[in-house]
């Protein structure tokens, strides 16, 4: 390891939340935040580092960018690395070991008890007896399922698969788990599904300072089909998914996965010519959804800027930003 090349188990988590063995926006934001803890221990190690407090940092910086540079949507990835770096603090290696340890620890801990805490908040909205529709897997959206379950209500749902990656399985399986009675059901059978639905819970990968919330391709379909339906829609997300850079007029950006997701070589070469995208998130603009739950309670997607203001000021720096 030199003084700025990424420890081994950086690059190992860089490249899972890359390939997506490590996903949704909470879990990513905690793998890259425990990924800053190890490349604090391996840089106090390090020839390089051990004993030169400004190789130390600019180590740190270098790790920051390569988890940074795995995927660009969710904004928990940035927030958690600009919480622990701008945690980083002392004039010796073992201080700066230190402070990136603890406020890795302390990161994950507070995205632990968000969580908890938005799952009471979500569950007060659902009713005994509700069933659920609910798009891709997003543990805030399942901590207000499961939540609403542990209070005592029967709740059942109605998931849909999420293709291409069908990561509403996951969600089938973890309901199934929690007790919930689960129908599985193709993406385009929602709006059919809807007339037997009280209430569309998702998750979300960034929320805009306009309310905007960013989130698995195919929730803004969700929302409007909802709406017209009559049925409540809510994003469970915590506030690491407040986007800081959107109070300042930036945009989401919404990463563009490989057509291998989509489409098979085998059916590839057949269509020929034929282009293939595959977006992996939208946008749902905020008249189209009900609430934005998160640990701090309910709000508005319209009123989520007052929070963001407060949490972030106008607006947050690049994690890796020498100060
Ligand atoms: O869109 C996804 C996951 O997309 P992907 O599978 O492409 O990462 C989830 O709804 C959010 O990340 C929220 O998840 P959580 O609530 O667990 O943070």
């Amino acid at each position: 390891m030199t003084d700025t090349e990424p420890a081994p188990a950086v690059r190992e988590t860089a490249e899972s939340i890359a390939t997506m063995e490590i996903r949704g926006a909470a879990t990513i934001a905690s793998a890259a935040a425990e990924a800053l803890a190890e490349q604090a221990e391996a840089a106090a190690e390090a020839d390089a580092t051990a004993s030169d407090p400004e190789a130390f940092r600019a180590s740190m910086r270098a790790a920051g960018r390569t988890l940074r540079e795995t995927r660009p949507t969710a904004v928990s990835l940035p927030n958690a690395l600009r919480y622990v770096l701008q945690r980083m603090e002392g004039d010796s290696v073992d201080r700066l070991r230190r402070s990136v340890t603890d406020a890795s620890e302390a990161f994950v801990e507070q995205l632990d008890r968000a969580q908890e805490d938005l799952g009471q908040v979500g569950a007060n909205r659902l009713a005994d007896g509700d069933t659920v529709m609910t798009h891709c897997h997003s543990t805030d959206a399942l901590a207000c399922i499961e939540a609403a379950v542990e209070q005592g209500k029967s709740i059942s749902a109605v998931v849909k698969e999420t293709r291409p990656r069908q990561q509403g399985h996951i969600t089938a399986e973890q309901l199934r788990d929690a007790g919930v009675p689960v129908t599985l059901i193709v993406d385009s059978a929602a709006r059919r599904y809807l007339d037997e639905v009280d209430h569309v819970v998702v998750g979300a990968d960034s929320i805009a300072a306009d309310g905007g919330v960013i989130n698995k391709i195919g929730t803004s379909g969700l929302a409007v089909n909802a709406r017209e339906r009559g049925v409540p829609i809510m994003t469970a997300a915590q506030t690491i998914k407040l986007h800081p850079e959107t109070l300042t007029g930036h945009t989401v950006e919404i990463e563009m996965r490989d057509e291998s997701e989509v489409i098979d070589s085998e059916s590839r070469e057949e269509i020929g010519e034929i282009a293939v995208e595959n977006p992996a998130f939208d946008v749902t603009p905020p008249r189209y959804m009900d609430a934005i739950v998160t640990e701090h309670g309910q709000f508005p997607p319209e009123s989520i800027v007052t929070l963001m203001r407060e949490l972030f000021g106008e607006g947050a720096a690049e994690p890796w930003a020498e100060r």
